[in-house]
């Protein structure tokens, strides 16, 4: 993984909004004592997520991995399939914000908290062809109570090539009730009753 800061690598980029400036008293963010491992595969969060699940035909099947080293990050790996094209042979731009929501919502397995996105902030600065293989690394930069802020790179080439997208993001620890009383009866039902997705949930929380 490339250890520039994003932020470096793109002179001329403007600051991001005041939204997602983390105040003066926010904290570094902490990896959760049971947070998947290093290199660990963190698997979806849903079955049905359109970013990671296993079954969304033209889903985007993102596989993300917790980050090594230092601090909250985890990185993933997104192929670019004809499904996806915005113009002729070209990712569409909403499927790559997507993607990067997606990596950085995946940061909540190794804090351990469910968070939604409240606030995400996208620079596109490479078209990235359909085939290309996108190398996304996210990291959380501080917290601040419910408010997680963190940033994402997409990556072409390699992980260690020139960035294609970018984001910064804030997103807003919630309860697992968020889902159950917003989400459509049927689906939340069934997600009641499988096991497998209690268990994937409860992974998020620290005191279910
Ligand atoms: C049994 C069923 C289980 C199913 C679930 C299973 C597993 C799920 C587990 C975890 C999921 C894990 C991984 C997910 C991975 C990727 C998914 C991608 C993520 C998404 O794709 S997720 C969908 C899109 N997302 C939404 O669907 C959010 C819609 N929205 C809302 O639901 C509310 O809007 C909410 C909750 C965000 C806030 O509402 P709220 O009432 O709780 O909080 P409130 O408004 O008080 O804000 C508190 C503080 O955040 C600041 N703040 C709020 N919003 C802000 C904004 N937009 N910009 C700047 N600051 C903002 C305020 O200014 C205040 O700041 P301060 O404290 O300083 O005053």
């Amino acid at each position: 993984m490339s250890t520039d800061n994003p932020r470096e690598a793109a002179p001329g980029r403007p600051a991001a909004s005041p939204a997602l400036t983390p105040p003066a008293d926010a904290t570094a963010p902490l990896r959760h004592p049971d947070a998947p491992a290093p290199g660990e595969l963190l698997g979806a969060h849903y079955g049905h997520c359109f970013g990671c699940g296993e079954g969304q035909p033209h889903g985007l099947h993102l596989a993300a991995r917790a980050g090594e080293g230092p601090g909250v990050r985890v990185s993933a790996e997104f192929t670019v399939k004809p499904a996806h094209q915005g113009a002729p042979g070209l990712a569409h731009g909403g499927v790559l914000a997507t993607a990067l929501d997606e990596t950085l919502g995946s940061l909540q397995w190794l804090l351990r908290v469910i968070a939604v996105t409240g606030r995400l902030e996208t620079d596109f600065v490479r078209p990235v062809p359909v085939g290309t293989v996108l190398h996304l690394d996210a990291e959380v930069t501080a917290v601040h109570g419910r408010k997680i802020y963190s940033t994402a790179t997409g990556r072409i080439g390699g992980p260690d090539g020139p960035v294609a997208v970018r984001a910064d993001a804030l997103f807003i620890e919630v309860k697992v009730d968020h889902f159950i009383d917003n989400g459509r009866p049927e689906e939340i039902r069934a997600a009641m009753a499988d096991p497998d997705q209690i268990r994937r949930a409860r992974a998020f929380e620290v005191n279910p």
